[in-house]
């Protein structure tokens, strides 16, 4: 072959992964040299897991070497202006690497909006290569084809905008061999128009057609040269055999690790692979820099593909949005839902509460307890003479005002049997009036001094069912309404002023929030907040999560999409869906459950909206820090119980110690909420501390979890 120039060069190449002192620490490429001439198929061979796809992800950018370097079309990968990544590599992963509600359609115009082609060459090449590679329809869902399907519309990806250089990571598995005859002879078709392939596959034999092999075991390459030459010089009849011979040398030689090159029977510099960490050397250059896109192209590359990349993304990202209808009802039905729930099933009074009644008063009557049903019965009657009154059968008048407030009785005969309806889990409670309550009660209001047994006979004994917090304060505190309703009766009816007999404690009109202040009120700009926190969290981190598993992200990296692009993306996308969320949310929560508001509602929706964007951010860090989705989801099942529980909602601060207060402060939901409830029920202003420490809190977790991101993006590659 004549002396062509070189479109890769891999130079002394080390890596490893894991830490020398962990177990899964593992040396992958030792020293490895590489050369790839133009316009040459290179065929990469070797057994799985000996590092294949570790060397071309450092051939195209996506991992760095140790030690060691690589060159691709004269210039290091990732570095400005070598446009790898970026349209000169087609890269073809192993993973099928495309969104599974992409269409056969959409993933080739995908990776051909990335590379900058107008739509009518889109649309020829598209042609061209469903025919080429026996596509399936175009209208087809990436997702629901067969995995040779697959692994064709992903090579057809790689191979739509004609790239110099071409990497493909076993794009002939699980295709038949008459394709896989075919696209071998495209691919030399290309290489004959000068354009460099390099292809791992496990069938050995069709490497044949390659003009290079290298083969690779234990971080090196054994062998690298043309087929015909591997087989002359190993007398071989098959490059299997070949590599056989290769390995079992190799094998041999357990100290001497060897890289053999034209001949097989030289052994080059034997280098151990605990040597590749000790030094970084520096090597001659050995490509020429001519192919480094100049300043101007770099400008031009710059401006125009980033238009091209954004549009790619955005479009990518709708499709994918609006194809999965999970993602859809998620986004925009969950808040509805969520608002409705809260607002049906949160704050209301308890209904129908039955309570077991002995009225011992009534039931020493001649009419038995039917007494308080008889229309003539007059508990108070006037005596004009001494201005005084007489009572009888005051019970009757309790028991009306405790079904006016929603409290029924059942009666019983006596106490036990009463507490035992109450043990038995019938009634929260049971109440007892004493034969002689009328007249005790009228001794202790009008005499000061009366003997224990009348003051004891004046109360109504009431045994509750504690175990039930909220029916229990419910109860106790419809029965403190119930006394005071009943004496105001009572000492109208007696002539006498209504408050007379009140607990001496008035509550004024308060100065913030309403006399008949709802417990929903105060609990729903938590529970907004909560919620406008947690979908885009979920959201964004399922979707990022997914594109990094699925290999779309790694995959749109090499075709040139910068992580800042693909952020801005889902930025921009998620920030119109969080607005609507904020619409929907305030609209039913304040025009359709009439939630009160003294504030301005732009200032809420304004904090809303920052709190949506920051649970994205929240998202953002959980996609780029949890591996898996069960990860992300234990973190975001662990961090949402906490971030709820502190926030006030459920305990106030005050109750909690000044440590843990301190932490509560910090999280994203405790002064958010509070600022919101303070813009509604208190009418504050951003002006005031309470309402905007809120949104200083949000503001601060959204740089602090954004900036986390970035230097993670920065300093991890994959
Ligand atoms: N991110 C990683 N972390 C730790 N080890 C890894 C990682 N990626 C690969 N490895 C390990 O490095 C070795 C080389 O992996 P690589 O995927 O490069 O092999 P391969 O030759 O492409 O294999 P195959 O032919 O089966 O695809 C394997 O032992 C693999 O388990």
């Amino acid at each position: 072959m004549a002396a062509r120039p070189a479109a890769v060069v891999v130079e002394r190449a080390c890596k490893h992964y894991g830490r020398p002192d962990k177990p899964d620490y593992k040396p992958v490429l030792a020293h490895l040299n590489m050369t790839v001439e133009r316009g040459i198929i290179y065929g990469l061979l070797g057994p799985s897991g000996c590092g294949k796809t570790t060397l071309l992800s450092c051939i195209v950018g996506r991992r760095s070497l140790d030690s060691g370097n690589v060159w691709v079309l004269g210039g290091r990968p990732g570095e400005k202006g070598s446009g790898v990544p970026g349209p000169r590599v087609g890269y073809m992963p192993q993973d099928i690497a495309l969104v599974g509600e992409f269409t056969v359609r959409d993933a080739l115009y995908y990776f051909g909006r990335i590379y900058g082609m107008k739509s009518g060459r889109l649309k020829e090449r598209f042609d061209f290569l469903s025919s080429l590679l026996e596509l399936p329809s175009e209208g087809r869902l990436v997702k629901s084809l067969s995995g040779g399907q697959q692994r064709r519309v992903s090579l057809a990806a790689a191979l739509v905008h004609e790239p110099e250089l071409l990497i493909l990571d076993e794009p002939t598995v699980g295709l038949d061999p008459v394709l896989r005859e075919r696209i071998w002879e495209f691919l030399s078709v290309l290489a004959r128009g000068g354009t460099t392939v390099i292809i791992t596959t496990h069938y050995i034999d069709e490497t044949k057609q390659a003009h290079k092999i290298g083969l690779l075991r234990d971080g090196q390459l054994l062998a690298e040269d043309s087929p015909e030459e591997l087989l002359r010089k190993f007398d071989c009849d098959t490059l299997e055999d070949a590599f056989l011979k290769l390995a079992l040398r190799q094998h041999q030689l357990p100290r001497r690790r060897s890289t053999l090159t034209a001949s097989p029977d030289v052994i080059a510099d034997t280098v151990s692979t605990d040597e590749c960490f000790q030094s970084r050397e520096d090597f001659n250059v050995v490509t020429s820099s001519t192919d480094v896109l100049t300043a101007k192209e770099k400008s031009k590359d710059c401006r125009g593909r980033s238009k091209g990349r954004y549009k790619a993304v955005f479009i990518k990202s709708i499709q994918q949005f609006s194809r999965h209808p999970g993602g859809l009802v998620f986004s925009v039905l969950f808040p509805i839902i969520q608002i409705v729930a809260f607002f049906s099933a949160v704050g209301h009074d308890p209904r129908g509460l039955q309570l077991a009644v002995v009225n011992e008063e009534a039931a020493s009557s001649p009419l038995g307890l039917d007494i308080c049903k008889n229309s003539s019965l007059q508990p108070i009657t006037r005596i004009e003479e001494d201005d005084s009154c007489e009572q009888y059968m005051l019970s009757c008048w309790f028991l009306e005002e405790m079904e006016k407030k929603g409290l029924y009785q059942i009666p019983y005969n006596t106490s036990e049997e009463a507490k035992h309806a109450v043990t038995s889990g019938r009634f929260y409670g049971a109440l007892r009036f004493h034969t002689n309550f009328s007249s005790s009660l009228a001794a202790r209001l009008r005499e000061g001094d009366i003997p224990d047994d009348v003051l004891e006979q004046s109360n109504v004994n009431v045994w509750l069912d504690h175990s039930n917090h909220q029916i229990r304060n419910f109860i106790k505190s419809q029965l403190y309404k119930i006394y005071s309703a009943f004496t105001k009766r009572s000492m109208k009816a007696c002539g006498r002023h209504e408050d007379l007999a009140q607990m001496p404690v008035r509550f004024e009109e308060p100065i913030y929030g309403k006399m008949e202040a709802q417990m929903m009120w105060f609990m729903a700009p938590g529970i907004m907040i909560t919620i406008i926190f947690f979908l885009p969290a979920v959201v964004t981190s399922t979707l990022m999560i997914g594109d990094r598993l699925e290999g779309v992200w790694e995959r749109s990296a090499v075709a040139g999409v910068k992580p800042k692009e693909m952020l801005n993306v889902h930025i921009a996308l998620q920030a119109a869906v969080i607005l609507l969320q904020t619409a929907e949310m305030m609209a039913l929560a304040f025009a359709g459950y009439g939630l009160p508001s003294k504030g301005s509602l732009a200032a809420c929706a304004l904090l809303l909206f920052l709190q949506g964007l920051c649970g994205m951010c929240y998202g953002f860090l959980l996609s780029i820090y949890c591996s898996s989705y069960t990860m992300s989801f234990f973190v975001v099942t662990g961090s949402f119980y906490p971030m709820i529980l502190l926030c006030g909602i459920l305990w106030p601060l005050e109750g909690m110690s000044a440590g843990l207060r301190i932490v509560a402060l910090t999280l994203p939901f405790t002064l958010p909420s509070k600022s919101l409830r303070d813009i509604m029920e208190r009418g504050a202003t951003i002006a005031d501390p309470s309402v905007y420490h809120g949104f200083l809190v949000t503001l601060a977790w959204t740089v602090v979890t954004l900036a986390l991101c970035f230097l993670r993006l920065k300093f991890k590659k994959t």
